[in-house]
C-alpha cells in the first residue's frame, strides 16, 4: 500500500493534475449564460421558433391595446408579401419569402382582432412555424452560412494551431460550389505562408483534401482570398461548346475556372507550352486550341506530330502541312523560318513594326505535338524551332508546342521555354515539374500542378492569368474533331504570295529531279517519284514540267484518282 502511495506520488509530480476552476458566479448565472451561448451558436435553426414567439407576443399586445387595427395589419401583411422577395433571385426563395409572410401577417391579423389564445390559433402558430420551417432548415446556403459562420468564429485558434497565428478571416461569402473569405495576414505573413499550410487548413476545416485554394490579394501583400469548395465543380467533364474564335486575334477559349468563368488565352503573337504528364490531358488541350484556330480565317496551320500522326492527323484537312517524321519536321521548321524570314525583310523594308494576320496574309501557326520527341529525334529541328520562338512574334508565326517532358534538354537549355508566354500546366508526376512548365517559383506561390486530380484540369500563366487558379479544359470528342475538321476544310486560307515564295524559290537541300526529256507527263510522274518526303510544291512542278497550273492540277487529280499521286499535305505532291 505504501508502495503504491509512492508511485502515486511520484507519478502525479511527472504528471501535473489540471487545475479544477471553480467559477465564483452562481450556479444560476452560469446556466443562464451557457444557455444563452446554445441558444447564440444555434440561432439560424432556431429562427422559426423565434418568429412564432414574436408574431405570439405583437397579437398579445395588439389584440390588448389595439384590437381595432386588423383590417391596418392585413394591409401591411398583404403589401410586405407582394413585395417581399423582391430583390431575391431564385424563383423558389422568392415564393417562401412570400408565403411565409403572408401567412405570418394572416395570423398576426387574426390574433389582433380575436387574441392569440383563441383556437385554434395557438395549434395554427405551431403547425405554420413547422411546416414553414422544413424549407428553412433545409436550406442548403443557410446550413453553408451558418457553418462558414462557425469556422470565422473558430479561425483564430484554428489559425494558432496550424501556425497562421494572428490571422483574420474578415468577411465570407457563400456561393453554389462553398465558400471564399478574405483573410488578412498578420504583419510579417505573407500568402506563401498560407499556401505552404494548405494540407493543415484542409485538415483543421475538416475539408477533403485539395479543397482549399489560396489567392494572393493584388492589392495588399498581406491579404488573400480562401476558397474553400464543398463540391468539385470541376469533377465532370465539360463538353466543348464549339469554336468561340473566328480570328487569331480573338481570345481562345479553353475551358472553364473553378467560378464558372471562361479561360480565355490570347494566342496573338505568342507562342504556348502545354505541358502535363500522360494521360493528363495535353491532346485535349490541342484539340480544344485547334478546333478554334480552324475556324480563324487568318490563321495558316502547320502541323509536327511524331506518333505518326496519331494526334493530329484527324485535322489533317485543315493543316497545310503535316509532318509525321523528323526529317519532314526538320524541313516544315526550317520553311517556317524561311517564311519568318521573308516576312521580317519585307516588314523592315516596308518600316512595319508588326505583321496584322488577315485572311490575305494568314498568321502561321505550328503546332508541335511532344516537342521533347522532336528534340530527342530531330536535333536539327530544335535550332529551327528556336528561332522561330525567338523572332516569329513580331511576323505573326507562332508555336504551340505540347509536351511530357519540359526538361532543360528537351527545351533546348530553357531558351525556348522563356520565349512562351502562354504556359499551361497539366497534372504533372513530380512537383518540380510545375516549377519547369510554369517558371521557377510557381510551385511556391500555390500552383500545385501536382495535385490535380482529372484529365484536363490545369493552371494557366499568361496575359491576364497570373493567378493560381484551377480550371478544366473542353473535352473534345473524335465526333468534334470530326465534324469540326470538315466543317472548315474547305474555308483555310493559303499561305499569303510573299511567304509561299519565299518557300518555292529557298535553295532546297533535296533538289526537286529534272526530267530532261520534252514529254511534260513523264516529266511529272519522274518528279512525283523522286520527290522527298514531304512532296513538291504545285510551283516546283510547274517549273519541272513547263505547264500551266491548271494543267498541273488537272493531271494531279487523275494520277490521284488512279493511284500514282497523292498529297502529302496541303498543295505538296509526290509518288
Ligand atoms: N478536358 C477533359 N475532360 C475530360 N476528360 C479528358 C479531358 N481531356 C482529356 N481527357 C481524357 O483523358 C484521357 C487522356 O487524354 P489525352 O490523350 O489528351 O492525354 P495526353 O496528356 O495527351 O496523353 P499522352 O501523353 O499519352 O499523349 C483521354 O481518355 C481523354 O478522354
Amino acid at each position: 500500500m505504501r508502495a503504491y502511495g509512492r508511485r502515486h506520488r511520484r507519478w502525479s509530480r511527472r504528471n501535473p493534475q489540471p487545475l479544477l476552476l471553480v467559477p465564483d458566479e452562481s450556479l444560476f448565472a452560469a446556466a443562464v449564460s451557457a444557455i444563452g451561448r446554445m441558444l447564440f451558436r444555434y440561432r439560424s435553426g432556431l429562427a422559426p421558433f423565434g418568429v412564432g414567439l414574436v408574431l405570439a407576443a405583437a397579437g398579445l399586445v395588439l389584440h390588448h391595446k389595439h384590437p381595432g387595427s386588423w383590417p391596418a395589419v392585413a394591409l401591411v401583411a398583404a403589401i410586405t408579401a407582394l413585395v417581399a422577395g423582391l430583390r431575391i433571385r431564385r424563383p423558389a426563395e422568392r415564393a417562401y419569402a412570400a408565403t411565409t409572410t403572408a401567412v405570418a401577417g394572416g395570423w398576426l391579423a387574426t390574433a389582433t382582432a380575436v387574441g392569440p389564445g383563441t383556437k385554434p390559433l395557438p395549434t395554427v402558430l405551431l403547425l405554420a412555424v413547422l411546416v414553414l420551417g422544413i424549407p428553412w432548415w433545409a436550406h442548403r446556403r443557410r446550413r453553408a452560412r451558418v457553418r462558414v459562420d462557425r469556422v470565422i468564429h473558430a479561425w483564430p485558434d484554428l489559425a494558432d494551431t496550424i501556425g497562421l497565428d494572428g490571422s483574420r478571416i474578415m468577411s465570407a461569402v457563400v456561393d453554389t460550389w462553398g465558400w471564399r473569405g478574405r483573410v488578412k495576414l498578420r504583419p510579417g505573413q505573407s500568402v506563401a505562408d498560407v499556401v505552404a499550410r494548405i494540407p493543415a487548413i484542409e485538415s483543421a476545416l475538416g475539408t477533403r483534401p485539395g479543397a482549399v485554394r489560396v489567392e494572393q490579394d493584388p492589392a495588399h501583400a498581406g491579404r488573400c482570398t480562401m476558397r474553400v469548395l464543398a463540391v468539385d465543380p470541376h469533377a465532370g467533364a465539360i463538353p466543348w461548346p464549339g469554336p468561340a474564335a473566328r480570328s487569331l486575334a480573338d481570345p481562345i477559349e479553353l475551358g472553364v475556372f473553378e467560378d464558372a468563368t471562361t479561360v480565355r488565352v490570347p494566342l496573338l503573337r505568342r507562342h504556348a507550352l502545354i505541358g502535363g504528364t500522360t494521360d493528363s490531358g495535353k491532346s485535349g488541350v490541342l484539340n480544344v486550341v485547334l478546333g478554334n484556330l480552324a475556324a480563324c480565317s487568318d490563321v495558316v496551320l502547320w502541323g509536327i506530330d511524331l506518333k505518326g500522326g496519331m494526334e493530329l492527323r484527324p485535322w489533317a484537312s485543315c493543316l497545310a502541312r503535316l509532318a509525321t517524321t523528323p526529317d519532314e519536321a526538320t524541313r516544315l521548321l526550317a520553311d517556317a523560318v524561311t517564311v519568318l524570314d521573308a516576312r521580317a525583310h519585307a516588314a523592315s523594308r516596308d518600316n512595319i513594326r508588326v505583321w496584322e494576320p488577315t485572311p490575305a496574309v494568314p498568321a502561321l501557326v505550328i503546332v508541335i505535338d511532344e516537342y521533347a520527341e522532336l528534340a530527342d529525334t530531330a536535333p536539327a529541328a530544335v535550332a529551327y524551332a528556336e528561332s522561330v520562338a525567338r523572332r516569329g512574334r513580331a511576323v505573326a508565326v507562332d508555336l504551340l508546342a505540347a509536351t511530357q517532358r519540359p526538361t532543360q534538354k528537351a527545351m533546348g537549355g530553357g531558351a525556348l521555354r522563356s520565349q512562351m508566354s502562354v504556359r499551361v500546366c497539366l497534372r504533372v508526376r513530380e512537383r518540380r515539374d510545375v516549377d519547369l512548365i510554369l517558371d521557377k517559383g510557381m510551385l511556391a506561390a500555390g500552383w500545385h500542378a501536382h495535385t490535380l486530380d482529372a484529365p484536363g484540369k490545369f493552371y494557366v500563366l499568361a496575359d491576364g492569368h497570373n493567378q493560381p487558379r484551377r480550371a478544366r479544359a473542353y473535352l473534345v470528342t473524335d465526333e468534334h474533331v470530326r465534324e469540326t475538321a470538315a466543317r472548315y476544310a474547305d474555308q483555310r486560307p493559303e499561305l499569303d504570295p510573299l511567304s509561299q515564295a519565299a518557300i518555292d524559290h529557298q535553295p532546297r537541300a533535296i533538289e526537286p529531279p529534272s526530267s530532261g526529256t520534252d514529254d511534260p507527263e513523264q516529266a511529272l510522274l519522274t518528279a512525283l517519284g523522286g520527290a522527298p518526303d514531304d512532296g513538291l510544291t504545285i510551283p516546283e512542278l510547274i517549273d519541272v514540267t513547263g505547264m500551266r497550273r491548271t494543267w498541273i492540277y488537272d493531271r494531279l487529280q487523275a494520277l490521284a484518282a488512279a493511284g500514282r499521286a497523292r498529297q502529302v499535305s496541303r498543295g505538296r505532291w509526290r509518288a
